[in-house]
């Protein structure tokens, strides 16, 4: 069947297209240096890449939560960045949590800023508490919750917004190996489930490949794409089993070695 003009322009254009973007926040060597990266709708994306390769400075500018001056091009869903654009939905690294509200009302928190009715909200967040293990924690609050189970709530949280595009800014980076593992897990089981477009940022090659369809690997100074990697490994995936697959562990010596050569670039 063939689609309207219009239906075609939509479905060919990616989720996320930045062209030849140069960024600086002093004079000098630009933190980045001619990134070009295009996300195809329902990709899941990750970044890997020395500290201070200006993984975070182009979350935040697809985001529309800086505004510094760059030349080339960024684009979301055909439209120029812009801070509160509903297409987005962006969890962080750190801790966000609200203290004074329970699991639920944090789990809801997103979407009483956009406006979703009281009843439908609440109604979705104790949905999604149930599929990240919260269920029974409703009316905890933050710090009666664990790291781990903190987390769980703020992944509940990113996924009741109904934003097609997700960034993650190393929402795992400071749990332990056992509890990553597991969120890491929920992840791919709540994304295998809604195949939205995920641009996720990690220190942690094995995590990128593991939950990843495609591993961007930037060096730093200035922040350039080294490698861009797509990852063969049939979904649905279980980020724990893949841990004594072969295919895997060749996957990341593969990578490991590129990212070696492109430092000595
Ligand atoms: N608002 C700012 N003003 C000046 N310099 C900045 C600003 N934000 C980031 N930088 C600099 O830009 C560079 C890239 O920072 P960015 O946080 O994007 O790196 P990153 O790859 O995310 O690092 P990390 O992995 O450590 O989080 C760093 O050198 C940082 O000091």
């Amino acid at each position: 069947m063939d689609l309207p003009l219009t239906a075609n322009v939509v479905a060919q254009q990616a989720a996320i297209e930045i062209k030849d973007l140069t960024l600086s926040f002093t004079a000098g060597t630009p933190t980045i240096d001619r990134v070009s990266l295009t996300v195809p709708h329902g990709q899941f994306l990750s970044i890997v890449g020395p500290s201070g390769c200006g993984k975070t400075t182009m979350l935040n500018l697809l985001a529309g939560l800086i505004h510094v001056p760059h030349s080339g091009t960024v684009r979301i869903q055909g439209r120029e960045p812009r801070l509160g654009d509903h297409g987005i939905a962006y969890m962080l690294a750190r801790d966000s949590l609200l203290p004074w509200r329970t699991t639920l009302e944090n789990a809801a928190y997103g979407m009483e800023v956009r406006g979703v009715a009281a009843e439908q909200r609440r109604e979705r967040a104790r949905d999604l508490l149930v599929r990240v293990g919260l269920g029974g924690f409703e009316k905890s609050y933050p710090k009666q919750l664990s790291h781990g189970m903190r987390q769980r709530c703020a992944l509940a949280r990113t996924f009741a917004l109904d934003s097609p595009i997700l960034l993650m800014d190393e929402p795992f980076g400071a749990l332990d190996a056992q509890t990553k593992l597991q969120l890491e897990e929920l992840l791919v089981d709540l994304w295998q489930e809604e195949r939205r477009t995920v641009v996720f940022i990690t220190h942690d090659l094995g995590e990128a490949i593991a939950i990843s369809d495609r591993v961007v690997v930037m060096g730093a100074r200035p922040g350039r794409i080294v490698t861009d990697v797509e990852i063969p490994i049939k979904r649905p995936r279980s980020v724990r089993e893949l841990q004594k697959d072969h295919v895997y562990h060749e996957l990341y010596a593969h990578i490991w070695e590129m990212l070696e050569q492109g430092y000595k670039k």
